[in-house]
C-alpha cells in the first residue's frame, strides 16, 4: 500500500495512505539511501509502500525517489545528517516587525540557505494587528524590497484572522514548509488555518507516541483546502550548505543578476575594481540591509557557521 509519511516519532512513522487511513510503520530492514548517511532514512513528506501486519502496523518496504530534501546535521563534528523534511514544493518564512523583531539578516540568511536547496519562499509578515504607524512602514517598506527582489509577500494576523485568505490561495494544492524564529506565530497560525487542528493531532497520534512531544521532530498537517504544511519546531533555517567565496552571491538573486556587469568573474564584491554591485549598493539598486548580509555570511564563511546548520 502507497502512503506520506506525515509524521515521525523515533522509530515510528506515521504514514497516511492514499485511501485515506493513518497508519504506524517501523522500517523493515536496512535503509541505505545513496549519497546521505542520515540519522533518519525515512522522513516526513516521503511518499512509501508500506505492508500491513495483523495488528494493524505496518512495515515501510520501499521509498519512492524524492524530489527534494532538507536536511541538517545531527551535531556540529558528525557526517550524520538529519532530513527535516522531503518533497516540500515551498516554503513560508514567518517573520514579524515586532513583538519579536526579525532581522533582515536572519531573513537573508533564510533566503540564501532555501537558494542554495531551490526552494522557493514567500514571507509572511505576521501580527499586524499590533504594528504602529511606524511598524506599517516599515514592512510595507520590506514588503516592497523583497517582492521586487522576487520573493512573494503576505501580511497577516493569525490571532485575528485577518490575511489568511490570501494565505489558503498559495498554499492550496502545495507541500509548504514554516519557518521562522520562536514566537512569531508559527503555532496560531496553523491552528488558525486548520480549526480541528487540536482534535487531529491527537487522533493521529499513536499509542507509541509516549513522550516524544519533545517537538524536535517535523510534522505535516494536512490543509482543509487540500495541501499540507510542515511544522519544523525547534528549526530556524535550513541546514547546512557548503559553497565558496565567489558563489556566495549565487544566492542573493538580485547581486547575482548584477554581478554579470562586474570587471573580474571572480569578484567577491567586496574590495575589487569595478565592482557592479558595490556601484548598485551606491546607487541604491541594491537594498543597504541585503548587501550588509551579503557581507556578514560571507564573514561567517570562515567560522563555517553555514556547514553546521542551526
Ligand atoms: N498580536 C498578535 N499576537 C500573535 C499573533 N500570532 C501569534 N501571536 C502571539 O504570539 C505568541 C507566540 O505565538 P506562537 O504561535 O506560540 O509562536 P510560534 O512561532 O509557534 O513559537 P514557537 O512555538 O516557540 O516556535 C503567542 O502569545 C501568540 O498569541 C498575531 O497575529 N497577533
Ligand atoms: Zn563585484
Amino acid at each position: 500500500m502507497r502512503g506520506l509519511v506525515i509524521r515521525n516519532t523515533g522509530s515510528w512513522y506515521v504514514v497516511r495512505t492514499d485511501d485515506g487511513q493513518f497508519v504506524d510503520s517501523k522500517i523493515k530492514g536496512n535503509f541505505r539511501l545513496k549519497g546521505i548517511r542520515s540519522t533518519n532514512p525515512v522522513a516526513v513528506g516521503d511518499f512509501v509502500q508500506i505492508t500491513v501486519n495483523a495488528e494493524g502496523t505496518a512495515f515501510i518496504t520501499e521509498i519512492e525517489d524524492r524530489k527534494n530534501y532538507i536536511i541538517r546535521k545531527a551535531s556540529n563534528l558528525s557526517k550524520q545528517s538529519h532530513i527535516i523534511a522531503a518533497n516540500v514544493d515551498q516554503a513560508f518564512l514567518i517573520v514579524t516587525v515586532s513583538h519579536p523583531e526579525t532581522s533582515t539578516t536572519f531573513i537573508d540568511r533564510f533566503l540564501a540557505s532555501a537558494e542554495a536547496y531551490r526552494v522557493p519562499v514567500s514571507l509572511v509578515f505576521n501580527k499586524t494587528d499590533c504594528y504602529d504607524a511606524d511598524d506599517l512602514r516599515y514592512m510595507e517598506g520590506m514588503m516592497h524590497l523583497y517582492t521586487t527582489i522576487g520573493y512573494p509577500c503576505h501580511a497577516c494576523s493569525a490571532l485575528q484572522s485577518l490575511g489568511i485568505d490570501a494565505l489558503r490561495d498559495s498554499l492550496k494544492g502545495r507541500t509548504t514548509l514554516l519557518s521562522g524564529h520562536s514566537g512569531v506565530g508559527k503555532s496560531t497560525l496553523l491552528n488558525t488555518l486548520i480549526p480541528d487542528l487540536n482534535v487531529r493531532t491527537a487522533e493521529i497520534s499513536a499509542a507509541h507516541d509516549t513522550g516524544m512531544h519533545t517537538t524536535t521532530f517535523s510534522e505535516m498537517f494536512s490543509l482543509p483546502g487540500g495541501g499540507y504544511v510542515i511544522d519544523t519546531p525547534g528549526i530556524k533555517g535550513f541546514g547546512t550548505f557548503d559553497f565558496e567565496k565567489e558563489e556566495m552571491a549565487h544566492y542573493f538573486r538580485e547581486i547575482f543578476r548584477i554581478s554579470a556587469d562586474c570587471k573580474y568573474n571572480n569578484c567577491t564584491h567586496t574590495h575589487e575594481p569595478g565592482c557592479a554591485v558595490r556601484r548598485a549598493v551606491e546607487e541604491h539598486l541594491i537594498s543597504e540591509s541585503r548587501y550588509a548580509s551579503y557581507l556578514n555570511m560571507l564573514e561567517d564563511r570562515h567560522e563555517s557557521k553555514y556547514r553546521q546548520g542551526y
